[in-house]
């Protein structure tokens, strides 16, 4: 069985508090956005096995979120078949997109439907927030605005098709962890709610915390954004906790030059 984990994209995000778990409130609305890895599970009957093409995914293969899904549910369900497993990663990695945490989400759909355990959509997310604040979200993976450390989710009414989307990574490694600590907590003056309903405040209101630390050491990502506005943007913004950077075009935006080494994506939402 195959599927397509995608990758996100964040639409204002609000760091409110630091926890005592050592993890932030934050308030962010996640967006789905067509950039996709794939996952294949197949029923083996004789051990598990991992492998991967495409981009190379650092750390031990052993780590992989997708493996960790696959014990998760293993500890719960343990006659769970063996899998031979194979994921061809294509969205950037530590890049503000979602793509690990999509992966391990998917994974858990994934085995829900190939061994018929009938897990709801709570119960799934249930599982995700346990390998991760990002992955409850593409349990359902529809637009939502997302809460506490990520995982309390509500629906979002969100119109962005026939939208053009512009997606640059410049390669810019930035860990979440060290992202988090960079950043003073703060309530936000405005509800993201409230500006998200109207897209001609979204340039001067819609903001990512993140970028008023991430912006100085690294003016190269911000010089992104600026050119994405100046190229007919009506909103452009660092995607999570970066590097990535999206912008979003009533219409198809002209050729536009960038850096051989940068990662782009231009799609039709
Ligand atoms: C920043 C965001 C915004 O959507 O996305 P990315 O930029 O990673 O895509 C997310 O909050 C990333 O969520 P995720 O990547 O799942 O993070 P986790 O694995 O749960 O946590 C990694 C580390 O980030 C910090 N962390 C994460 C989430 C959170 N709400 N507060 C935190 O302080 C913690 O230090 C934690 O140890
Ligand atoms: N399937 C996976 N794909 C990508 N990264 C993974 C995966 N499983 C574990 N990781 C680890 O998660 C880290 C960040 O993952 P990723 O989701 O790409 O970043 P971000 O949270 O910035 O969107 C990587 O450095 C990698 O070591």
């Amino acid at each position: 069985m195959i599927s397509f984990p995608n990758a996100k994209i964040n639409l204002g995000l609000h760091i409110t508090s630091k926890r005592k778990d050592g993890f932030h409130d934050i308030e962010t609305c996640m967006v789905p956005i067509p950039l996709c890895d794939a996952l294949e599970m197949i029923i083996d009957n004789k051990k598990t096995t991992f492998t991967t093409s495409g981009l190379q995914v650092p750390g031990d293969p052993k780590d992989n979120l997708i493996l960790k899904a696959y014990q998760l549910l293993k500890k719960d369900f343990p006659n769970l078949p063996q899998l031979s497993i194979h994921l061809h990663k294509n969205i950037p990695i530590g890049a503000g997109l979602g793509g690990g945490s999509a992966d391990a989400a998917f994974a858990l759909n994934l085995m829900n439907n190939l061994f018929d355990l009938i897990l709801d959509d709570f119960f799934l997310e249930e599982y995700a927030a346990k390998l991760g604040s990002d992955c409850p979200f593409f349990i359902e993976n529809t637009a939502k605005i997302a809460k506490g450390r990520g995982e309390l989710l509500e629906p979002v009414e969100l119109d962005l098709k026939g939208t053009h989307l512009v997606l640059i990574n410049p390669g810019i490694h930035i860990g979440t962890k060290e992202a988090y600590a960079g950043v003073t907590p703060a309530a936000p003056k405005v509800k993201l709610e409230a500006i998200l309903v109207d897209k001609s405040r979204w340039k001067d209101e819609l903001v990512n915390d993140f970028e008023k630390s991430i912006f100085p050491n690294h003016p190269e990502i911000a010089a992104i954004k600026e050119k994405l506005y100046e190229n007919g943007a009506y909103y452009a913004a660092m995607s999570g906790s970066g590097s990535s950077v999206f912008g979003l075009f009533d219409e198809k935006p002209g050729q536009m030059d960038w850096k051989e080494s940068y990662f782009h994506v231009e799609v039709k939402l």
